[in-house]
């Protein structure tokens, strides 16, 4: 028997992938008369989205769909709710589910919109989802691709994969976040669709870097292939799949991403290899680049399981100050030849 559909969909974080996938949902769902509700940690955000239907901070001129309101407060927003998407600051993840889940309904499905590894434990979003409601697995499901916010908020073409353990929940959110401009796929290998799309940020840095220091389509390409070679190893020694990072939250992210000067990631990293201070990049972000945080994170998962992440490890050395961006290139280029196809650790 199928899954029924939900009630109301709430969806946590009113940035710009919040507002977007809300937008993504709401257009989904349109026929169906679900509610689809925003969390906007700002009063005047929450009232700016039900009363002008816009989100002018983060979405400039899009028209959001009169099906999603928007409000501060967290009991109203996930009262009634049964599926519930969470789209803020990985690092802040830990703090706000404390505050979310006690009003969580009792058989809610958590969707991850976020590309984030938690410093300190080193943990994925899902698994923090995880330790602190204490949902099983099968309810708690991740979403990623390449999904440039600003593009699929233009109704741009795009597609995506949902991730679950339990393939009844990955279908129920697939059908769910099918729009005319966005597809879903969905895929049962968590722990890959997460870390691809956690590990292409700090590749995306490391490109924004040499487009800064002015470097040429060669050395991106080098850097955007090898970086896909070491998140292979990655995922591979966590018990992930190989197929999946030949798929859209994998290549397919890690090429938007490398490649776009929408993305945050890119953006920062270019920054970077200007000659920027990290205090000064973090100053102009407006918007939350995943990687800078979860940079260390990675290195430190990777250190744990005997994985080689050089260039990883070097965005790690530029952002803590200890390699300049200038010497990045040498050090990575300097090292013991290996054969190409060396995927083990
Ligand atoms: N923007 C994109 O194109 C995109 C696409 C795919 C995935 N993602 C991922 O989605 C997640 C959210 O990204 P975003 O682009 O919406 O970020 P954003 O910086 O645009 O917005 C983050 C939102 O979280 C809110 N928030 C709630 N609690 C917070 C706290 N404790 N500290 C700071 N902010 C808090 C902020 O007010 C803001 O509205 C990230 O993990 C990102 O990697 C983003
Ligand atoms: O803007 P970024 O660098 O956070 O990237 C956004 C998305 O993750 C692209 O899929």
């Amino acid at each position: 028997m199928s899954k029924p559909l939900p009630h109301k969909i709430a969806v946590m974080g009113a940035g710009s992938w919040g507002t977007t996938f809300a937008k993504v949902l709401a257009d989904a769902v349109s026929d169906q008369d679900i509610p689809v509700q925003i969390w906007a940690r700002r009063e005047e955000a929450a009232r700016e989205i039900n009363e002008r239907h816009t989100n002018s901070r983060y979405l400039r001129d899009t028209k959001l769909p009169t099906n999603i309101s928007a409000s501060a407060q967290i009991a109203e927003v996930l009262t009634g709710a049964d599926l519930v998407v969470l789209a803020i600051p990985s690092q802040s993840l830990r703090e706000e589910l404390a505050k979310f889940v006690q009003y969580f309904e009792q058989d809610v499905v958590l969707l991850s919109l976020m590309k984030g590894l938690e410093r300190g434990t080193d943990l994925r979003m899902s698994e923090v989802m995880a330790e602190v409601t204490g949902i099983p697995a099968d309810r708690i499901a991740v979403l990623s691709g390449p999904n440039l916010a600003m593009e699929i908020a233009r109704e741009q073409p795009t597609a995506s994969v949902v991730a679950c353990s339990n393939a009844q929940t990955a279908h129920w959110i697939a059908q769910l976040c099918s729009a005319p401009y966005f597809r879903p796929y969905t895929n049962d290998d968590v722990l890959g669709v997460e870390l691809g799309g956690i590990v292409k940020n700090i590749i995306a840095l490391a490109v924004g870097m040499c487009d800064g220091m002015g470097m040429g389509d060669n050395t991106k390409s080098t850097v955007i292939t090898r970086g896909l070679a070491e998140t292979t190893r990655l995922v591979l020694a966590l018990g992930g799949r190989l197929e999946t990072l030949s798929g859209l939250s994998g290549l397919g992210d890690l090429v938007a991403t490398c490649s776009s000067s929408l993305s945050r990631n890119n953006t920062a990293g270019r920054l970077l290899g200007q000659g920027l201070f990290l205090e000064e990049v973090n100053d102009r972000m407006s918007q939350t680049a995943e990687g800078i945080k979860s940079a260390r994170a990675v290195l430190d998962l990777s250190t744990s399981h005997q994985v080689d992440m050089p260039i990883t490890e070097s965005v790690v050395m530029v952002l803590e100050g200890t390699l300049s961006v200038e010497n990045m290139a040498e050090r990575l280029l300097s090292r013991e030849l290996k054969s190409e196809g060396e995927l083990q650790k």
